[in-house]
């Protein structure tokens, strides 16, 4: 059973003398200084009153021709708030209050695109395979609660938001993330491209694999994109993203210890290096459990949190808690997506037309074994 309070970061940091700690941040994270922001008294005063835990950095690009393209992002990963068993309006409607003085706190510190976690307003029920009693979790894309509730905020504070919803489009369920412009208005969606069937994840019961394929969505401070939580163990999805103009993809995820905490800091950050972009990577805390009604079993998922952000040249920031909601804000500048390509010649490097015919090649299922 993994450690569900301690950080791998904090066990090495308890273990390092301050020489060997700056050797292990040069060589793990990409740079010694972690290039924290200062953060105002009254949001370390918001953190503490509300529990959660806020961290700001900063990634720089070099001086160039072009002025500094400055964008502020912020991550929320956080806990359901009451018992699944609770009725439904009640259960999002606590999950919508604790979020929105989150939301408040990150909008007083400039933050301009912020990114809910998958599903955010709603326990994971997809593990109970049941649905009946669920439904109403099940929302319009541009009318539904979550983006009534979503909508007012980003229009207070100019915020871009996407909200990662379950989605109910004349009764066809998808999972899908929502992005909501500084104006409040409904910009687009993205629906999830690969899922699972693994384990206790059976989303393939609840819903079909995104029909709309890998949209980026210009808004106000950065060309971005979503891809939803499984979706990162597909490193096409990452490339379509990329290939379509992506600086930022958000990674709202849903995740548990035995689903590959070991990788949950590779592939977003491998995601970043190959594609040039910055990834956002967001997963929820806390445990929640279910019993279910036609077989009264126990399920119980814990969430390890740990959101983290990476920069197109692999440098990441370390992570949120295991364990508490928080906030993580990170400026970018999004003029180094292209340094690093011209850096390493990405773009003269990338054979796409040879990748483009030899996919066409391939028997769907390859390597049958
Ligand atoms: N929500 C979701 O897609 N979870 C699947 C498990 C994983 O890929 O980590």
């Amino acid at each position: 059973m993994a450690t569900q309070s301690l950080h791998l970061d904090e066990i090495i940091k308890n273990k390092l003398n301050p020489e060997q700690l700056k050797e292990y941040h040069r060589i793990h994270y990409g740079r010694i200084d972690h290039c924290e922001l200062n953060l105002q008294d009254s949001t370390l005063e918001a953190g503490k009153l509300h529990d959660f835990e806020v961290a700001a950095y900063s990634f720089d690009a070099a001086k160039e021709v072009r002025n500094p393209r400055l964008v502020k992002v912020g991550l929320v990963q956080h806990s359901i708030v009451l018992p699944t068993t609770e009725p439904v309006e009640q259960q999002r409607n606590a999950v919508f209050n604790k979020v929105k003085k989150i939301i408040e706190t990150a909008a007083s510190e400039g933050v301009q695109i912020l990114c809910l976690q998958e599903a955010w307003y709603m326990p994971f029920f997809l593990c109970t395979r049941e649905k009946e009693e669920w439904k109403e979790f099940a929302e319009s894309a541009d009318k539904g609660p979550s983006f009534n509730f979503l909508s007012e905020l980003a229009k207070k504070y100019n915020l871009v938001i996407i909200s990662p919803i379950l989605e109910n489009d004349n009764g066809v369920w998808w999972n899908t993330a929502v992005v909501i412009d500084e104006n409040g208005i409904y910009l687009g969606k993205h629906r999830k491209n690969h899922l699972p069937s693994v384990g206790s994840f059976s989303e393939t019961a609840y819903y079909l694999p995104g029909n709309t394929g890998h949209p980026v969505f210009e808004t106000k401070y950065a060309k971005i994109a979503i891809n939803i939580c499984y979706g990162r163990h597909h490193a096409l999805n990452w490339l379509m993203f990329g290939l379509n103009g992506a600086e930022i993809v958000f990674n709202p995820a849903a995740t548990i210890s035995e689903f590959g905490e070991s990788f949950w800091g590779i592939e977003a950050r491998n995601a970043a290096i190959a594609n040039s972009y910055y990834t956002c990577s967001l997963n929820r805390v806390g445990t929640e459990d279910f019993t279910t009604r036609n077989t009264q079993k126990d399920i119980s998922r814990s969430y390890y949190g740990s959101s983290y952000i990476t920069a197109p040249n692999g440098y990441r920031t370390p992570s949120l808690s295991r364990d508490r909601d928080g906030l993580l804000i990170v400026e970018m500048d999004l003029n180094l997506c292209r340094q690093v390509k011209d850096h390493w010649g990405f773009n003269m490097t990338a054979r796409l037309d040879m990748y483009a015919k030899e996919l066409q090649e391939v028997h769907p299922t390859p390597n049958p074994l």
